[in-house]
């Protein structure tokens, strides 16, 4: 056992020891700060340290039964090891980034945690659903775990559509109380993770009715289980959904209602409220219900980085290890990461998992205004966030899919065995693709924002910030292969794609087609349009953050934030040339990209449009490195679980 522990850390090693830069201060920029960085390490040793946490057997030897109740005892312990997650000292941002990046270490067992609604949603909507005489009573007994929560919105006949909710909550003046019911079975909750044995409290999403009249959906806290017996409450069915693709301790449930009464304080007033003598106030927005969905989004791009970021780091690590084939007669089987076909497959994840890091703290300070300015009334700013959270919530979630999924697959057979975690990190990013918004209906909701942003330039008028571009009429620049060339090049993209649908909207119209229709007939256009503009943003972002905030950053540091920067463009350049070539680009653009295209088929070979950069020579070594010394996920735990998982896997 020594001497195949000798060759893995001999290969990972070497790998290390090239890294040009310095990985602590790439670590604490991306930590937000070296205070940052001392508090994540205290919180991941905390928690890495507690022997407690490993499975005396593999989980996926256990039954459902008995991993549930494993997870469970795991719960418990994170819970009473990292306390409630307040850390004073911290600004909300603060603890919001932090919460982010911590995740990297509370992810693998708070992800699949039957808390993970309670941790993520539960909390997120008392704090922006209750008045303050709720948020004041209910926030505590969360936060010390008095009682366990869920979102209990998704019902077994809609997820998607809201507004088609069919649990009912009608209110009755001559007891001042709420009765529920699921009329049907389609009415019953299904999905609510938490909500099988777990939970005794949840928001409940409900078409509301009071004095015969609809006042649309609101949500209320629901008591479903007795906390000493943990039994239902009356006229509260509760139960299991069964086995998933994932996610298989995190106790999705469902829940159903039989003439259960709530005192009227349960309606959350924060927005909407319900007068002793049933009068309804209405919300200024109905859309502020829907507060803590526009959260989660906004954290599922810093969840899809540090998923990305674990997937990346091992199948990197795994190639620096791993030693196959025998190109050159007479020489020692070269790493697998010596191939560039495997460079190519792994450093766009390296790259992403970075740009979605920095997205997501973009997004994060957008979210934290706009929630300040909701706060005084302002919603100038919400309808911006709300496009922005779905775009880019489902751009990333897409494309973490297939990049972990690439992970899975650049680690050949050993990739597909669980002892790897890739297929289970698979399971769990794919379902984000899913929850909090189907990815097809977030994109459509940002193009009913990007149409109309269409129709405002046609008027002369102005759009908001991230959609100004689209008012941009002037001509491509030549081709320079610039990074800002590039992003320049996706705003022509998504521009003229917005242009195509607004034309195709207007044709079936024009020909007869009502609004709805000719929205359907368009959607498929209208999925690419907003999935362009997720690109330009996502570029942009990346590009223009690094610009401003690695100005402090040592000179190597900064070289290989700006290769990821570079091969993140680039990469998506190559993979959209087909849109780059379209007439909607002028023709100066489209020659020049076709030149760089062809030039970059190598790929980081001699001809590539690297030659001139640093890229081609220090990728190898640069890029790599930024992995293989700990930094995409820098935790000291990685590369013991790493080698713990390396080791146990079977060797050649
Ligand atoms: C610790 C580790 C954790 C790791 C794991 C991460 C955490 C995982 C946590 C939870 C698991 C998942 C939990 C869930 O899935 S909860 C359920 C989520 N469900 C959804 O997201 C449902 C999606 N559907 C909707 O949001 C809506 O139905 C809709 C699709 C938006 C349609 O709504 P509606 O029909 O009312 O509205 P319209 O399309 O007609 O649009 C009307 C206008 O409203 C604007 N709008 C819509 N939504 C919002 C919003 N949220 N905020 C602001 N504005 C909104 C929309 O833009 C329209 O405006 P316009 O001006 O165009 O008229
Ligand atoms: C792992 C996991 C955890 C979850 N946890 C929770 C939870 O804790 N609480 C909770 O309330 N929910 C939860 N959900 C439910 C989740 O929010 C829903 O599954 C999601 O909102 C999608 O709704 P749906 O399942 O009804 O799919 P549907 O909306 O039925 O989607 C099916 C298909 O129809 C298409 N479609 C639907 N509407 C439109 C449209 N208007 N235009 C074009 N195409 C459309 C979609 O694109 C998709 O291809 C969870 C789901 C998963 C997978």
């Amino acid at each position: 056992m020594d001497a195949v522990n000798k060759v893995i850390n001999e290969d990972l090693q070497k790998e290390r020891d090239k890294c040009k830069f310095n990985v602590a201060e790439l670590t604490a920029f991306l930590d937000g700060g070296d205070k940052f960085t001392q508090k994540r390490r205290e919180k991941e040793n905390r928690v890495f340290s507690i022997q407690g946490l490993r499975d005396a057997v593999p989980d996926e030897y256990m039954s459902h039964k008995e991993r549930y109740e494993n997870a469970v005892r795991k719960a418990v312990i994170m819970h009473q090891t990292l306390g409630t997650l307040e850390d004073k000292t911290l600004t909300e941002y603060e603890t919001a980034r932090l919460a982010l990046r911590a995740t990297t270490s509370s992810a693998i067992f708070k992800e699949n945690s039957p808390l993970m609604l309670h941790y993520s949603m539960f909390a997120n909507v008392i704090e922006g659903q209750g008045d303050e005489k709720q948020r004041e009573y209910w926030l505590k007994k969360i936060n010390n775990m008095e009682i366990i929560g869920t979102y209990a919105q998704t019902e077994l006949g809609h997820g998607t559509f809201i507004r088609g909710l069919e649990t009912t909550a009608e209110y009755d003046p001559k007891t001042e109380e709420f009765v529920l019911n699921s009329p049907k079975l389609t009415a019953y909750k299904w999905w609510p993770g938490g909500l099988a044995h777990t939970a005794n409290h949840c928001v409940v999403m409900a078409h509301t009715y009071s004095q015969g009249k609809s006042c649309g959906i609101q949500p209320f806290m629901v008591q479903i289980r007795d906390l000493e017996t943990n039994m239902p409450m009356k006229g509260v069915k509760l139960g299991e959904i069964g086995a998933k693709l994932g996610f298989n301790t995190v106790n999705n449930g469902f829940l159903g209602f039989e003439n259960h009464r709530i005192p009227r304080d349960r309606m959350l007033m924060k927005n909407s409220q319900i007068l002793k003598d049933g009068t309804f106030i209405s919300s200024p927005n109905s859309k502020l219900t829907y507060g803590t969905m526009v959260y989660i989004r906004v954290s599922i791009l810093g969840t899809m980085a540090n998923t990305l970021g674990r997937a990346v780091t091992i199948a990197t690590r795994y190639a620096a290890v791993r030693r196959q084939s025998q190109p050159k007669p007479n020489e020692p089987e070269p790493q697998i990461l010596d191939y560039v076909t495997q460079q190519h497959k792994l450093f766009i994840g390296i790259a992403s998992s970075h740009a979605y890091y920095i997205s997501c703290f973009w997004l994060w300070t957008l979210y934290h205004r706009v929630t300040k300015e909701l706060a005084v009334g302002n919603m100038d700013n919400l309808a911006e966030l709300h496009a922005l959270a779905c775009c880019l919530k489902a751009t990333t979630s897409a494309d973490a899919a297939v990049l972990v999924e690439r992970c899975r697959l650049a680690c050949g057979g050993h990739g597909y065995m669980l002892s790897s975690n890739l297929p289970q990190i698979y399971a769990n990013v794919t379902a984000a693709n899913t929850y909090e918004g189907e990815n097809t209906v977030m994109l459509l909701q940002t193009a009913r924002a990007l149409v109309k942003a269409g129709m405002q330039v046609a008027q002369g008028q102005k759009v908001s910030p991230s959609m100004a571009y689209l008012a941009d009429q002037s001509k491509m620049a030549k081709w320079d292969s610039s990074v800002d060339g590039i992003v320049k090049g996706f705003q022509k993209v998504a521009a003229g794609k917005v242009a195509a649908c607004l034309a195709s909207l207007q044709r079936h119209t024009n020909n007869g087609q009502s609004a709805e229709d000719a929205w359907n007939l368009t959607s498929v256009q209208l999925v690419a349009a907003s999935e362009a503009h997720a690109r330009v943003i996502l570029l942009s972002v990346f590009k223009s953050e690094m610009d401003v905030q690695t100005l402090t950053l040592s000179g190597e540091t900064r070289t290989v934030l700006f290769q990821l920067v570079q091969l993140y463009t680039i990469y998506w350049a190559l993979e959209k040339v087909g849109d780059l070539l379209l007439p909607t680009t002028t023709t100066t653009y489209s020659v020049s990209i076709c030149d760089t295209a062809m030039r970059c088929d190598g790929w980081m070979d001699e001809t590539s449009l690297f030659e001139k950069s640093t890229i081609q020579t220090s990728a190898r070594t640069g890029i790599a490195g930024l992995v293989l010394s700990g930094l995409v996920y820098d935790s000291a735990v990685y590369p013991e679980l790493v080698h713990q998982s390396l080791t146990s896997w079977p060797l050649q």
